[in-house]
């Protein structure tokens, strides 16, 4: 069967799903991931009918990082058979100020985007990887890079830039945006899931390792959490969020630490981890009684209503509210905290209906609906590499 494979390095998780290319488009053969890395590092794979074709558990420091993910994954793709491979896509988080839609990858677009790796180090170096190797072993299958960054394309200068000199906006310092590919798949999908809603006002918190959120219009992306790398806007698993950069300064003239001191340090052990020194897992700050991990918990929650009542002024108010993502989908204390935190704008959670993680979890008098609505930013490259590839062949 002709396939196409899809990959998805994140901050904790490798994603990858296999399609079969069909006459009637694309047919999901396999999903699966490593997900834990550096925590409790699993790899699950489910074929077509959801039967479980790999379920394997590694101790932390066997899959500590990306690279032994897709190590990992990379071993176990390649025990598979029946599949000619025709094309891969990729997620790549960064694509700076040209990247504006997905692009056929050659060695000059290689180039231009490790030249972006500085401004995304927890995914940049990951998303280029397995480019790299799979150009080395199949140089005649052609691969496509999704961009994070390019569903937040085309917002306004007055959005989108620093109140800094004109020519940093110039050479590209720029409020660009991440989770672009969660975002046009919910988008897509509250379209068929509630079509009036979608033609609304819609803040989307994509809450995982990596959190942000953004502000739909009509579908389209009006205002977004993240900026020119994304360390900004809500607090995460390893990152801080938003941060007064005089906090860096400090570090730096002050403290005397290198810039990739400060670098490491904000990557790779702020955020949650970080402030609760328990864990940068939500499973486990939400399993313990350490007082930090309430704090870290507690921080989390906060920042994502402040942040939820920023987009909110972004849209003039809004009708509705999406969870998404690794602690959205699966987290309903998180859900009801968050969907407390934005009562006042008209948001009644359903309980009953949040405790099993229903679609809608809003109470049918709810003057903002809420939804839970799994993500798939993997079907939406599969989507876009094959639009591409029609295109290139046409
Ligand atoms: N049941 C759960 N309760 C709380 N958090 C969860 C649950 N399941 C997963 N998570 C969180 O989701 C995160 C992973 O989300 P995901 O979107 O896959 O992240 P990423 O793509 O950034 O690696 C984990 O770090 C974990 O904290
Ligand atoms: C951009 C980003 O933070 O991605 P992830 O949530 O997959 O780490
Ligand atoms: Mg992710």
């Amino acid at each position: 069967m002709d396939a196409l494979l899809v990959v998805n390095a994140g901050s904790s998780s490798l994603k990858f799903q296999l399609f079969g290319i069909t006459d009637g488009g694309l047919e999901r053969q396999i999903k699966g991931q490593i997900g834990g890395i550096g925590t409790r590092p699993r790899l699950q794979a489910k074929g077509a009918d959801g039967a479980v074709l790999v379920d394997r558990t590694y101790p932390a420091d066997k899959v500590g990082d990306l690279p032994a993910a897709i190590a990992a994954a990379r071993d176990w793709l390649l025990t598979l058979e029946g599949f000619k491979l025709r094309a891969i896509g990729h997620r790549v988080v960064h694509g700076g100020p040209d990247f504006a839609a997905p692009v056929l990858i050659d060695a000059g677009v290689l180039e231009r985007l490790a030249s972006y790796q500085d401004l995304a180090p927890l995914h940049q170096p990951n998303n280029l990887a397995p480019i790299r190797q799979a150009m080395a072993i199949n140089p005649d299958v052609p691969q496509v890079a999704c961009f994070d960054t390019a569903f937040h394309h085309g917002h306004p200068q007055e959005v989108n830039c620093y109140a800094m000199p004109r020519r940093f906006y110039d050479e590209g310092v720029r409020r660009y945006g991440f989770h672009g590919l969660s975002y046009e798949y919910i988008a897509e999908h509250l379209r068929a899931v509630a079509p009036q809603v979608a033609r609304g006002r819609v803040i989307v918190a994509h809450l995982g390792s990596g959190a942000s959120m953004c502000a739909l219009r009509d579908g389209h992306s009006v205002e977004t959490t993240m900026g020119f790398t994304a360390l900004d806007g809500l607090p995460m698993g390893t990152r801080p969020g938003q941060l007064d950069p005089g906090v860096v300064l400090y570090l730096i003239l002050q403290r005397g630490m290198s810039a990739r001191a400060v670098s490491d340090l904000l990557y790779h052990e702020a955020g949650l981890k970080g402030l609760s020194g328990v864990s940068n897992d939500m499973r486990d700050l939400l399993g313990s009684d350490d007082p930090h991990a309430k704090l870290a918990v507690d921080h989390f929650v906060y920042r994502c209503g402040l942040n939820a009542g920023m987009l909110a002024a972004a849209l003039g108010g809004i009708d509705a509210f999406v969870f998404t993502a690794g602690v959205g989908e699966n987290s309903a204390p998180i859900r009801a905290r968050i969907a407390e935190s934005i009562a006042w704008l008209g948001a009644e959670l359903d309980p009953a209906a949040n405790s099993i993680g229903a679609t809608l979890i809003s109470t049918p008098s709810s003057r903002v609906a809420l939804y839970v609505l799994p993500t798939d930013e993997e079907l939406m490259i599969a989507r876009h590499t094959l639009a591409l590839l029609k295109t290139a062949v046409a």
